[in-house]
């Protein structure tokens, strides 16, 4: 009776690069989850249709009142049942209807207001009471490619992550230490830097990709002596925004080099071992699963190869990345697949098959903070959602918050 849904809104919200997005509030009998939708721009061409043709506004003078009709009286603790009633309403393979975005929204708005009813927080709602584990924070530190304007690097987000901290706090105050020290090497590099970030909150300079390992390595060694951390350098290359397939290369503008397949693998390998790579995520397009098989095979033992356009949150998708062994990590984001049950679905294959799920924000986010809640449910040893700026602070101070509620935390651990 408590968990019963007596009513759904959505409205239109701003989204941190000032794009509209929708925002959930389900109100049960004696609960309440309100969950915004945030959105990508370098997509994985597999991932849901975020919104119906007609974009948010659509969502809000149509959707809403299709969505609420169904799911009034339905009870928010029958997940999986709502789940399905938003994919019969949709009717498409790919949310193309009422949008991923909406659908994602209803489904984790539905499991915070099952957890509201019976007044426990999301993480403990859904990953029980012994969970104590918390993620470490990737921080992302200089933004590149698709989330960056012209003139600075190609690879999109140049990442660290403190190992060795020893909770949550220690974690997020060593990347933000890292994100400062960066400000200062790269002053040194681009003496016209302005101090502008992307839209990850990364410092964005005009310097070669080159330039930018060199200045990240340098960064993590130097705060992590200072206070006695060991901080790893990682990578997003989002490199099917750098693979050109009429020429079939991938197309480094700012160096002004173009690598094929083979290249690449050798350019990525010897970036790993020059900076001791923790982490590289989609280091080839987003198709290209035997460059993803050749490199995990190579280094995959002291490195995570992580799929993100690879695998786009896909249970299907991931099985074939198990059965050729193309990466040993995925990339977690409940919007590429528009429902908690399913991302659900996507985590357990991963972690059965020994591949390390990382929870992971959009580069259009809004102050949501449930994706710190899943990191936590879900047992994912990493989450990659920023190190500065109010929509990505949102969640790692949510992080704090819940480390404060457990009752024998640690740092989670990895395989
Ligand atoms: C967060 C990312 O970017 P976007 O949200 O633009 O896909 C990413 O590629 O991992
Ligand atoms: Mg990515």
């Amino acid at each position: 009776m408590d968990s019963i849904i007596e009513d759904v809104r959505v409205r239109k919200i701003l989204d941190s690069r000032g794009n509209p997005t929708v925002e959930v509030d389900i109100i049960t009998w004696n609960g309440f989850g309100r969950v915004a939708a945030p959105s990508g721009a370098s997509t994985g061409s597999n991932e849901v249709a975020a919104f119906p043709q007609g974009g948010v506004d659509e969502v809000i003078t149509d959707v809403e009142d299709l969505i609420s009709s169904e799911l009034i009286g339905m009870d928010s603790e029958d997940l999986t049942d709502i789940d399905s009633v938003l994919k019969e309403i949709d009717g498409t393979d790919d949310y193309s209807n009422i949008g991923g975005n909406t659908a994602v929204a209803v489904s984790m708005a539905v499991a915070k207001a099952a957890a509201s009813s019976y007044s426990l927080p999301l993480y403990r709602y859904l990953g029980g009471n012994f969970k104590n584990e918390i993620p470490y924070p990737l921080g992302n530190i200089l933004n590149g490619g698709a989330h960056a304007g012209i003139h600075a690097p190609d690879i999109q987000e140049f990442l660290v992550v403190p190992v060795s901290a020893k909770n949550i706090s220690e974690a997020i105050f060593a990347n933000v230490a890292v994100h400062k020290r960066l400000k200062e090497l790269i002053q040194e590099k681009d003496k016209n830097f302005t101090g502008g970030k992307g839209d990850e909150g990364g410092w964005v300079p005009n310097i070669s990709n080159y330039d930018a390992l060199e200045i990240q390595h340098q960064a993590c060694e130097e705060i992590g002596d200072e206070i006695g951390i060991t901080i790893k350098p990682s990578l997003d290359l989002a490199a099917s925004e750098l693979w050109d397939s009429s020429v079939e290369k991938y197309v480094y503008g700012q160096d002004n080099i173009s690598r094929d397949s083979g290249e690449q693998i050798e350019y990525v390998k010897e970036i790993i071992e020059t900076y001791g790579m923790f982490y590289v995520e989609d280091p080839f397009d987003e198709a290209d699963f035997d460059g993803f098989a050749q490199l995990t095979k190579a280094v995959g033992d002291k490195c995570l190869i992580v799929g993100d356009d690879s695998f786009v949150t896909n249970k299907n998708l991931l099985a074939k990345g198990i059965e050729l062994k193309a990466g040993n990590g995925i990339i977690i984001k409940p919007n590429q697949i528009g429902s908690l049950s399913a991302t659900y679905e996507t985590v357990k294959l991963a972690k059965e098959n020994n591949i390390t799920p990382i929870v992971s924000h959009r580069s259009g986010e809004t102050t949501d903070e449930t994706i710190a809640h899943l990191a936590v449910a879900f047992s994912a040893p990493l989450i990659k959602t920023g190190a500065v700026g109010g929509e990505r602070i949102a969640k790692l101070n949510e992080l704090i918050r819940i480390e404060e509620e457990l009752a024998n935390p640690s740092m989670a651990k990895f395989d």
